[in-house]
C-alpha cells in the first residue's frame, strides 16, 4: 500500500464499488417518498407527516431490542405500497440510492403477498417492482453509476404461503427474480413449516437464503442448512454461538460453525440491524470482527436502510472504525459477496474482474 492511500471517510467509501445482498425493499424507502405516497394512497395511519420527523421515527422505533417490535415498523412502509405506481416509484429510488452509495450489483427482497392488501395479484406486485428496478437502473446509468439490481422474493414465516410463492419466484426467474428467502419473526416459526416449498426451489434448481439465527440461535441455523438446503443465512450471526474462545485467544469451532466454514455458506451480516433488533451489543462487539478473523464467508449488508438510517459504505465506515479495516478488508467483503450472489457464475466473475478489483485496484 502506498503512502498515497486515502483514508476510508465515508466520502471515500462511497466512490467504490460494493456490492449488497441484503436489503428489504420495504425496509428502505426515502422517508419523503412515504409522506408523499401516504397522501397519495389515502393511507391515513403514519405517525407524523414531517418527513424528517418520520425518519427519525422509523430509526427510533427500530431500535426497540427485539425483532418483533423493530418488525412492527414495516406496517407504514407496506401501508404506503398497495399500488403499482407506488411499487414502481419505490423500486426506482431503491435502485437509484444504491447506485448512488457505489453499490454495483444488489440483491433486494420483500414479500409480494404483503403488497396484494388492496387487491393487486401477486404477479402484478413482481412485474411493478421489475419496472421500478429497471427504470432506477436506467436513471442511475444516465448519472453515470451503474447498478445491476436482482430480485428476492421473500414468503413470511408467519403465513403459511411459502409454496405459492417459491411458484412465482420459478415464474419469474428469468425476468430478474434471482432468489428466494423467508423472513419475518423467527420464534415459534421454523423454517422447517416450509420445507415442501425449499424443495421445491431445489427441484428447480432455484437459489433460496433464509433468515436465521438472527433472533435465534444455532437450532435455527441448523435447520436452514441441513433441512431446508439453504445456501447462504440471512444473518446467521449466532454462528459465533458453536466457537469457543479461550482467555489466551485460542479458538475452536464446534461442528456446525465448522460446517458452516469449510462450505464456505456465506454469511449476510447486517451490522446495525442486528444492534437495534438485539442480536449484537454495539458494532465493536459485533461477531462480525470475530468470523472475519476467522475467514468465514462474511458479507455486509444493511437489511432495512430506513429503519437503521444506513447504507452499504456508513456500514462499512463503522466497521472500518470499530474494527481498524482498511480497503484490502472492504474488498474481501465486496468480493466475498459478489462469489455469493445468485446470478450466474460468468457474470459474477465479470463484476469481479472488470468492476470490483480496478474499482479498488489504486487503494489495496
Ligand atoms: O431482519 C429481519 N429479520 C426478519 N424479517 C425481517 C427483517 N427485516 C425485515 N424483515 C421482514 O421482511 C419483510 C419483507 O421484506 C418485511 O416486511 C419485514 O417484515
Ligand atoms: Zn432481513
Amino acid at each position: 500500500m502506498s503512502a498515497a492511500v486515502p483514508p476510508l471517510t465515508l466520502e471515500a467509501i462511497r466512490s467504490v464499488p460494493k456490492v449488497l445482498l441484503h436489503d428489504h425493499l420495504d425496509g428502505g424507502l426515502r422517508p419523503a417518498t412515504v409522506v408523499e405516497l401516504a397522501a397519495a394512497t389515502g393511507y391515513d395511519a403514519l405517525p407524523t407527516t414531517d418527513a424528517d420527523e418520520l425518519g427519525r421515527w422509523f430509526r427510533e422505533a427500530a431500535d426497540s431490542g427485539s425483532l418483533e417490535s423493530y418488525l412492527e415498523t414495516f406496517a407504514h412502509t407496506c401501508g404506503v405500497m398497495q399500488t403499482e405506481e407506488a411499487l414502481v416509484r419505490v423500486a426506482a429510488e431503491c435502485a437509484e440510492d444504491l447506485a448512488a452509495d457505489g453499490v454495483v450489483y444488489a440483491e433486494v427482497r420483500y414479500a409480494p403477498e404483503l403488497f396484494a392488501e388492496r387487491g393487486l395479484s401477486l404477479d402484478a406486485v413482481v412485474e411493478a417492482v421489475q419496472a421500478g428496478f429497471a427504470e432506477g437502473e436506467r436513471r442511475a446509468a444516465q448519472q453515470g453509476k451503474n447498478i445491476r439490481m436482482g430480485t428476492l422474493l421473500c414468503a413470511m414465516r408467519q403465513h403459511a404461503r411459502a409454496q405459492e410463492i417459491a411458484e412465482v419466484a420459478v415464474r419469474y426467474r428469468d425476468a430478474g427474480v434471482v432468489g428466494f428467502d423467508i423472513a419475518g419473526p423467527e420464534a415459534g416459526f421454523p423454517p422447517t413449516r416450509n420445507l415442501d416449498a425449499f424443495e421445491y426451489l431445489r427441484t428447480n434448481n432455484a437459489h433460496f437464503t433464509i433468515h436465521a439465527g438472527e433472533a435465534f440461535g444455532l437450532a435455527s441455523i441448523w435447520e436452514a442448512i441441513q433441512h431446508c438446503g439453504a445456501e447462504r443465512l440471512g444473518h446467521g450471526v449466532r454462528i459465533v454461538d458453536d466457537i469457543k474462545t479461550g482467555p489466551d485467544g485460542s479458538v475452536e469451532l464446534g461442528r456446525l460453525a465448522a460446517y458452516v466454514r469449510d462450505r464456505r455458506i456465506p454469511l449476510e451480516i447486517c451490522p446495525s440491524s442486528n444492534v437495534q433488533t438485539g442480536a449484537a451489543a454495539s458494532i465493536s462487539d459485533h461477531p462480525i470482527g470475530l468470523l472475519k478473523r476467522l475467514r468465514f464467508r462474511v458479507t455486509v449488508n444493511t437489511d432495512n436502510r430506513l429503519m437503521s438510517g444506513c447504507t452499504v459504505s456508513s456500514e462499512f465506515a463503522a466497521l472500518a472504525e470499530a474494527f481498524g479495516y482498511g480497503w484490502a478488508d472492504l474488498q474481501w467483503f465486496t468480493i466475498n459477496a459478489m462469489k455469493s450472489a445468485f446470478i450466474d457464475f460468468d457474470q459474477r466473475l465479470d463484476l469481479i474482474d472488470n468492476v470490483i478489483k480496478p474499482g479498488y485496484a489504486h487503494l489495496v
